[in-house]
């Protein structure tokens, strides 16, 4: 198979959906690796880097997706790489097509096959290709927080830790899973007063098993929340239902009861976010203010740490891809139904429920299209 990794357009993305050392890998399997020219460069990898591990470098994007029966990317194809898609292509990465309707209408015009990282599955309930990510995006948003709270940022120009004499930062975290565990986790090891708030009793036990008194656990009911918010300085949003756009769960009145200046990092922001105010934001310009709480809702935090963060997510992906590649997409979506759990777009149909429910689109059953 001919597998092509174009050179991420995202603004400020410097990820990148192949590392060398899977194209080593899909290259050692018999494929043959196309990689566009400087797409490595923000995470660290130069073209005689691929070259070495048997891939070669092209000119164009255009070039790789006329050519490529495989599409290897890391964020959500954007408009210009979506009039290049075309039927029979497979594209493999990051859609987020929930929040989504102009990219999941493209895609299904284009006729393309699309398997969403963010919704392989694996045997114990987990997100093993979103997981590496909201690890990063996790640990990273005390620290983006924490930078949104300081005076000259908008924030309310409270420290993490405090000082002694002086209490530390009150930051909750909504959401206890990959995201939240991380958050809370860094959060509390700068020094701050952390709250994680879950609907899951069975996480909340796990989080207090493992990291007892560093942090307090609470089940997330409206009334808690309200609690909690009125005496937070910063807020970590971090809830998922898998594939579904993202529960409003703080409104904006609730800001008229919160401390002026408080920062909300809003990490759930690629499934639409989950405060009502939340509108996606860039590296380039990633904060704002909406009666006088500071929003940061960057939706692809891990290209901040780009190097890391491409290592980590190839390590996930290489054996799906290598799968796609050896097998084709729907031998290796028959053999396996976590991966088949990523299918959300064959042949202009849908076929992921929740996109379907929240964007009011028919979907067609992804076993029937393997069949
Ligand atoms: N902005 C960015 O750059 C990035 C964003 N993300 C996003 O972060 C979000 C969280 O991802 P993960 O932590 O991997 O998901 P996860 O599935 O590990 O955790 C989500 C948690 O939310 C909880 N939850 C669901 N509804 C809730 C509610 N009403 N109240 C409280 N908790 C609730 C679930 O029980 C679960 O424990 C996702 O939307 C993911 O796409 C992940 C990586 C990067
Ligand atoms: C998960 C995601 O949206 C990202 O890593 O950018
Ligand atoms: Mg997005």
């Amino acid at each position: 198979m001919k597998i092509g990794c174009p050179k991420e357009i995202k603004p400020q993305e410097f990820r990148v959906g192949l590392t060398p050392n899977a194209a080593q890998e899909a290259v050692g399997h018999g494929h043959q690796v196309i990689v566009e020219t400087g797409a490595g460069l923000g995470a660290g990898f130069t073209d005689e880097d691929y070259q070495a591990a048997g891939a070669t470098i092209i000119g164009t994007a255009q070039e790789i997706f006329a050519a490529a029966d495989m599409i290897v990317k890391v964020k959500e194809p954007q408009p210009a790489e979506r009039k290049m898609l075309r039927e029979g292509q497979l594209l493999f990465t990051y859609l987020h097509l929930a929040p989504d309707p102009e990219q999941t209408h493209d895609l299904l015009a284009s006729g393309c096959t699309a398997i969403a990282y963010e919704t392989v599955t694996d045997d114990r309930g987990g997100l093993p290709l979103l997981a590496p990510m909201s690890e990063v995006a996790g640990r990273l948003a005390p620290q983006v927080g924490a930078w949104t709270l300081q005076k000259a940022n908008g924030g309310r120009g409270v420290l993490m830790g405090g000082v002694p004499g002086v209490g530390p930062a009150r930051v909750l975290v909504i959401g206890g899973g990959v995201v939240g565990t991380h958050a809370a986790r860094v959060a509390a090891g700068m020094g701050a007063e952390v709250t994680v708030l879950d609907r899951s009793l069975n996480r909340l036990r796990y989080l207090d098993d493992v990291f007892g008194s560093s942090f307090r656990t609470g089940y997330s009911s409206a009334g808690l929340l309200a609690e909690h918010l009125a005496q937070a300085d910063m807020v970590i949003g971090a809830v998922l239902v898998p594939g579904a756009a993202a529960p409003k769960l703080v409104k904006r009145a609730d800001f008229a009861s919160m401390k002026p200046g408080a920062a909300l990092v809003d990490v759930a922001i690629d499934q639409g976010g989950c405060f009502e105010t939340s509108r996606a934001t860039t590296h380039a310009d990633p904060v704002y203010e909406v009666d006088g709480i500071m929003h940061y809702c960057v939706a692809n935090m891990p290209g901040a740490v780009a190097r890391t963060s491409t290592i980590a997510l190839g390590n996930a992906t290489m054996p799906f891809m290598l799968a796609l590649a050896d097998k084709g997409w729907k031998k290796a979506c028959a053999d396996d139904p976590h991966l088949l759990n990523g299918l959300n777009v064959h042949a202009g149909q849908l076929t992921y429920d929740a996109v379907g429910k929240a964007l009011g689109i028919d979907v067609v059953a992804p076993a029937s299209v393997i069949a």
